[in-house]
């Protein structure tokens, strides 16, 4: 592709006349001859020094901050495009679209802190059940109709992002979910998708480690309002959720069409919950009357996750009683408070993605009504992450759990011992196990009959994250192995 349709509208270099572009990358170590390398600043290191590696390994063009261009000017022949920008990484998102072309002609985004995988899940079934092939993209990598694939990040890098999204449309995909992390909305990753609809969950404690505040954390997925969504395009909230004001008010001042769900909303308004065996039962008014929905998932959450999925669907084109049925099937994403094992005596065991405080107290509350024993869980903490939020998933587990068992969850470069004191600290009379499959066994060994289990916070993840080395390592298997143990199925 030329330069000058790539960066089309901005200020080019006369070296970039007639110049063809054969690929893109922010990363050095992949670049090809022909490629424009995007050096970028980071979190951990400034990009500008990698510029004489892309230059040797051919780059032809580099884009980078207004503020850098001089330095980079001086590390590059003067055959190499230096091409600048203010917001280098929108504009590198932006050229990454235009690289890669297509894409799905309807793509809905959830972001939030708890419920994406969830919503991005849902969604995918929903826009599947009313015959259209559909893809979802985000924590549990691609899902599509012919296979499954991971990749690493919720939202990927816009190099990947837009390769993938050009791969589904040719394969003829045309409907997709995409969760928009705060970290990818931060770092302009999404900016250049396509977007029809958007959705906000929630919005709880979560990456402390890397927003200053709370309202910087709110300010990067607050974007996907205010920036991505383009106008005419819709937003999906619950209205009884903390800071669907903010996305409200957004919505209103840019003149773009809501749709709410839930209790105190509109369009999918909940006028009626219970459970009903392993289920519940939803009674939910629209402007078509009165739906009874039997959702086969436990969990009010689950109930706020699938009408904003419903919600986005709608929205998206879905006739709504196609919708709301598409809900009595509604498979939840895999390590979602996921039963994964049973004993004999009839003790359950799930397992759960819940890695911060709020999801842990959801999730608990979800179980809680099933226990008619006690209720336990397994739980710790990822290192090399919020520090703060470890007191709180202890008293969060305190709180809903008649034992707390606290145990390793990836420690990465930090002392485990240290993570699980933190969390102790907020579970004073937990357990300490550190080893999680021990942990595990020892949990699944004290059930008895009418007992839970809950093994939070690795949900679908393969592996144990200890310094620079991932040990294999599943819950499912672990819960499985400790069964087998005992002798039990
Ligand atoms: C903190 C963070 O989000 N970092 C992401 C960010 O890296 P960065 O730009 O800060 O990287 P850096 O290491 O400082 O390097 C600066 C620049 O130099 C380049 N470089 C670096 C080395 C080299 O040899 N050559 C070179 O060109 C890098 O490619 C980068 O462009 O941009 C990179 C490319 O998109 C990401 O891979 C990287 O994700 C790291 C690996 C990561 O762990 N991110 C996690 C925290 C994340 O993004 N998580 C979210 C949220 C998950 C959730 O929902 O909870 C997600 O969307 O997955
Ligand atoms: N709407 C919700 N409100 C509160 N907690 C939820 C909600 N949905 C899911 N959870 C809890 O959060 C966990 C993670 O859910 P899910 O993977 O759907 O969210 P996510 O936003 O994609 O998370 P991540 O950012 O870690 O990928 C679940 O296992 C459950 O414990
Ligand atoms: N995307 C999240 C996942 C956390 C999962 C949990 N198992 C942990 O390692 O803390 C993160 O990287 O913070
Ligand atoms: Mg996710």
């Amino acid at each position: 592709m030329h330069l000058e349709h790539l960066a089309d509208g901005m200020d080019l270099p006369d070296t970039a006349d007639g110049l063809s572009i054969e690929g893109l990358t922010a990363d050095s170590r992949k670049v090809q001859p022909g490629f424009l390398f995007a050096a970028f600043k980071g979190s951990t290191v400034d990009g500008v020094q990698f510029v004489p590696k892309a230059v040797e390994a051919r780059a032809v063009a580099v884009l980078c901050a207004t503020n850098a261009a001089e330095a980079v000017r001086a590390l590059v022949p003067p055959t190499v495009a230096v091409l600048s920008a203010d917001e280098p990484r929108l504009t590198f998102s932006k050229m990454a679209a235009r690289f890669y072309g297509r894409q799905p002609d309807t793509i809905v985004a959830v972001t939030g802190t708890a419920g994406k995988t969830s919503v991005a899940h849902f969604v995918r079934q929903i826009f599947q059940a009313a015959g259209h092939p559909a893809a979802s993209l985000g924590t549990l990598g691609i899902i599509k109709p012919d296979g499954e694939s991971y990749g690493g990040l919720t939202t990927p890098d816009p190099v990947q992002l837009q390769k993938d999204l050009a791969d589904l449309a040719t394969e003829g995909i045309r409907y997709a979910a995409l969760e928009a992390s705060s970290h990818g909305l931060d770092q302009y990753r999404l900016d250049g998708v396509r977007l029809t609809a958007a959705a906000f969950t929630n919005l709880g404690r979560d990456h402390m480690d890397y927003h200053p505040t709370i309202e910087d954390y709110l300010q990067a997925k607050l974007r996907l309002f205010s920036e991505l969504l383009p106008a005419g395009g819709h937003v999906v909230v619950d209205p009884g959720e903390k800071y669907t004001d903010r996305v409200l008010a957004i919505a209103e001042e840019r003149g773009l069409p809501v749709f709410t769900v839930g209790e105190t909303g509109k369009d999918l308004k909940l006028t009626g919950l219970r459970p009903s065996g392993a289920g519940q039962l939803l009674t939910v008014e629209t402007s078509r009357g009165e739906y009874k929905v039997t959702l086969p998932l436990i969990g009010r959450f689950q109930v706020s996750n699938a009408l904003i999925a419903a919600g986005l669907a709608i929205t998206a084109g879905i006739d709504a009683g196609a919708a709301l049925r598409a809900l009595e099937n509604l498979k939840g994403a895999p390590g979602r408070l996921e039963l994964a094992g049973t004993t004999p005596a009839g003790g359950m065991v799930f397992v759960d993605y819940a890695h911060k405080p709020d999801a842990l107290d959801k999730a608990l509350a979800a179980l809680k009504p099933f226990a008619e024993g006690s209720l336990s869980v397994v739980v710790g903490a990822g290192g090399d992450r919020d520090p703060g939020k470890r007191p709180l998933m202890g008293e969060a587990a305190a709180r809903h759990a008649d034992l707390v068992i606290v145990t390793d969850d990836n420690p990465r470069s930090e002392d485990p011992a240290t993570i699980r004191k933190a969390v102790l600290a907020g579970a004073p009379g937990g357990l300490e196990i550190g080893d999680r499959a021990e942990a595990i066994a020892e949990g699944i060994r004290r059930l008895k009959s009418g007992d839970i289990l809950c093994v939070a916070g690795k949900g679908h993840e393969t592996g144990q994250i200890v310094g620079d080395t991932v040990i294999p390592f599943s819950d499912h298997d672990s819960v499985r192995q400790a069964l087998n143990q005992l002798g039990l199925k």
